[in-house]
């Protein structure tokens, strides 16, 4: 837990006032979401877009102004957390399911800092890729991406029966692709018909990846 507040602390330095954030979503953008409403009751002017109803709720909850991607097409800057990143800053994110949103604000955004703990930082991406998959089309997927020697699973829900539903109403659920060598090659491959979106983030996209330790934090850049 300190390497997230660690981690917050440092990724709220680079928040400036007047500035339209994309917000992630997750535990790690919890924290932060609790320095930037005491930020925002010192008199800071900002608002956020958020990646999902969890995140929606949380900055109302917080009293932080909450603004649309409509009105805001080029947020100034994402904030927001991940499930793996590697040492070329390639992320896995999804394991909360908002990863179709996540991706849209991130990629609208002019900058997209990553905040993770030390323990999200691998030598190569190695857990399954969250995918959002139209209901139509799962059987047709499942039977692609078994044909490209992967395995597709439906996300297991928690206070529900599977599937996990999307904040997109699509379902939820994971492909195993081991560990993967090349994020690039493994991201076009998961292009199918039917897949909404996947949850890996190529390096190109993320400006700096803030890592939380227990002694404090530190802003990596490519
Ligand atoms: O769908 C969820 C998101 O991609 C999260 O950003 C990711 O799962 C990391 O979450 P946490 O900070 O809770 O580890």
């Amino acid at each position: 837990m300190i390497e997230k507040v660690n981690c917050a602390k440092k990724a709220i330095e680079l928040v400036e006032d007047g500035m339209i954030i994309g917000l992630g979503s997750g535990t790690t953008v919890r924290v932060f979401v609790e320095m930037l409403a005491e930020r925002v009751r010192e008199g800071m002017d900002v608002a956020v877009v958020p990646s999902s109803i969890d995140s929606h709720m949380l900055a109302v909850e917080h009293g932080i102004r909450v603004v649309s991607l409509l009105e805001h097409p080029e947020p100034d800057v994402c904030v927001d957390g991940a499930d793996q990143v590697d040492r070329d800053f390639n992320l896995i994110k999804g394991g909360g399911g908002a990863l179709t949103r996540e991706k849209i604000v991130a990629s609208a955004s002019k900058k997209f800092y990553v905040i993770v703990d030390e323990s999200k930082m691998v030598d190569r991406l190695s857990m399954p890729v969250p995918v959002e998959v139209l209901e139509f089309a799962y059987g047709f997927v499942r039977k692609r991406l078994a044909d490209l020697g992967y395995v597709l699973k439906l996300r297991e829900g928690k206070g529900k029966l599977r599937p996990v539903i999307s904040d997109n109403g699509n379902l939820i659920a994971d492909v195993d692709a081991g560990v993967i060598e090349s994020p690039e090659e493994v991201e076009g491959a998961l292009r199918i018909p039917g897949i909404v979106e996947n949850g890996i983030f190529l390096a190109e996209m993320v400006d700096g990846v803030v890592v939380g330790r227990k002694d404090g934090a530190e802003v990596l850049r490519r």
